[in-house]
């Protein structure tokens, strides 16, 4: 499903990579988190998976597609297709909660029919069934964020990239969202999620992959923060 061979990337101007000579390869249906200290290069695994950087050398697989080498004009498509959760929610501020998870089906050419069937199914799946009319910011952190999780599963993709999707929440809400995650994961998603939480680590029990200065460090079976 995902697979990183021997993956180095140096920034332009950089004195030393950000990531070097990374390889894991991450099955369909897994939950990996990515942990490591700030600035160890894990953003930057997720912007190789989404094609927004391309890898110095190496090689960068994401549902069977060699993302490096793909042509300029398949990657919005690629893009559309794995769904993606960020810390900061990144909803749109004058679009409700209903209309910013519809936005997902408009632009993969959804008719405004399905729109009507699936987005309340999807906001009813993370939660929010009765606040779909509600503008994000009429919803708490961990709301936006379900709205967030809405908008991204909403076009069943077979891969979910999370970074940090519980930094700006407090514990409570951080284990609620991560027990939707769990579920999404559970109808066989694959979920990849950078974080700096030790307590959702520890108590999740996922493989682990540890980086440390662009390298990786560690690759756990249900590992623990560490
Ligand atoms: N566009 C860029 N140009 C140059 N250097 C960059 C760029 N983006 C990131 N870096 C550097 O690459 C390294 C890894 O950054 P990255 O954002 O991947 O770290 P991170 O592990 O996600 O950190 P954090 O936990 O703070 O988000 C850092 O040293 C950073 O300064």
């Amino acid at each position: 499903m995902i697979q990183l061979e021997n993956v180095t990337k140096t920034y332009p101007r950089a004195t030393r990579p950000s990531l070097e000579g990374a390889s894991a390869f991450i099955e369909k249906g897994e939950f990996v988190f990515f942990i490591g200290p700030t600035g160890s290069g894990k953003t930057t695994i997720i912007r190789l998976l989404l094609r927004e950087e391309t890898p110095t050398s190496g090689r960068v697989v994401v549902n069977g597609r060699d993302v490096a080498n793909m042509h300029s004009w398949k990657v919005p498509a690629f893009r559309r297709s794995i769904g993606c959760v960020f810390q900061d929610f990144r909803l749109l501020p004058n679009r409700t909660a209903a209309e910013n998870v519809a936005f997902a089906l408009e632009v993969i050419g959804k008719s405004r029919t399905v729109a009507r069937r699936v987005v309340p199914e999807v906001l009813e799946l993370v939660g929010l069934g009765g606040k779909e009319n509600r503008y994000p910011h009429q919803l708490s952190g961990g709301e936006q964020q379900r709205v967030a999780i809405a908008r991204a599963f909403v076009n069943r993709p077979l891969v979910l990239l999370a970074d940090e999707p519980t930094g700006n929440l407090d514990p409570d809400t951080s284990i609620e969202i991560m027990r939707l995650l769990d579920r999404i994961n559970r109808t066989g998603t694959t979920i990849v999620m950078v974080t700096h939480d030790s307590n959702i680590v520890n108590q999740m029990r996922r493989r682990v992959i540890e980086i440390d200065t662009g390298r990786i460090v560690r690759d756990q079976p249900r590992g623990v923060y560490g």
